[in-house]
């Protein structure tokens, strides 16, 4: 499906999506200095043709201005003529896009998601077991253990992204960066906030679980 056929409606729906969640997440803390990203996926997909709408980068997320979005292809590259960036790490969404086929990704830089990322990042998991809000990503199974997954915070974020394949666990809507954040992702706006919301309660019920010894 090429850019131009994805109607009007639909690219301005995704807009509204991802200026909603920003509002949101912003008034929690969650895009400290500029950090984060958010994306939405628009029209058809397939693994090597897909578009979607990405925060630009370096921009102040705690504030509405006509310049927070712009629309990539698969590659990551602007689909308009435009003078916006789109996000340093927009080839991480691209590739979570092409490997999992889900609407919708958003990342954050948290305290908690970073504390958790570091402890564990040798392990290259952060383990979790028993806590209500797992059901929050989908898992419905009894006193259920996960492992998120937890990737090298390489300064080249295509290293990063050919890492991505490999990392993934197919039950798990989301990876971690070590010492950086996490990147959550459904097949909506909707899903993706949940698992983001599910996965930073998770975090912060396994720290406070440590400090308690
Ligand atoms: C300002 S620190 C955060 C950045 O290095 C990066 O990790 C980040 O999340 C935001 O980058 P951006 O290019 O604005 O999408
Ligand atoms: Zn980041």
């Amino acid at each position: 499906m090429n850019f131009a056929d994805i109607t009007l409606e639909e690219k301005q729906v995704a807009l509204a999506d991802l200026r909603n969640i920003k509002e949101q997440f912003a008034s929690r803390g969650w895009f400290p200095g500029t950090s984060g990203n958010l994306s939405v996926r628009v029209g058809d997909f397939s693994p090597d043709n897909f578009h979607f709408a990405v925060t630009s980068s370096g921009r102040d997320k705690s504030v509405h201005t006509p310049e927070d979005f712009l629309f990539v292809n698969a590659s990551g590259e602007a689909c308009e003529s435009t003078k916006l960036k789109p996000s340093a790490e927009t080839l991480i969404h691209a590739k979570i896009y092409r490997m999992t086929g889900c609407g919708a990704i958003f990342h954050v830089h948290t305290v908690f998601n970073s504390l958790l990322s570091e402890r564990y990042g040798d392990t290259g998991f952060v383990p979790a077991q028993g806590i209500e809000l797992i059901k929050g990503l989908g898992i419905w199974e009894e006193n259920a253990a996960i492992q998120i997954p937890v990737l090298p915070n390489y300064a080249d974020i295509s290293a990063i992204a050919k890492l991505i394949p490999s990392s993934l666990q197919s039950d798990i809507p989301g990876i971690l960066l070590r010492n950086h954040g996490i990147y959550a992702w459904g097949k909506n706006v909707f899903e993706a906030k949940r698992h983001l919301e599910a996965f930073e309660f998770i975090f912060e019920v396994e720290y406070r679980r440590l400090a308690l010894g």
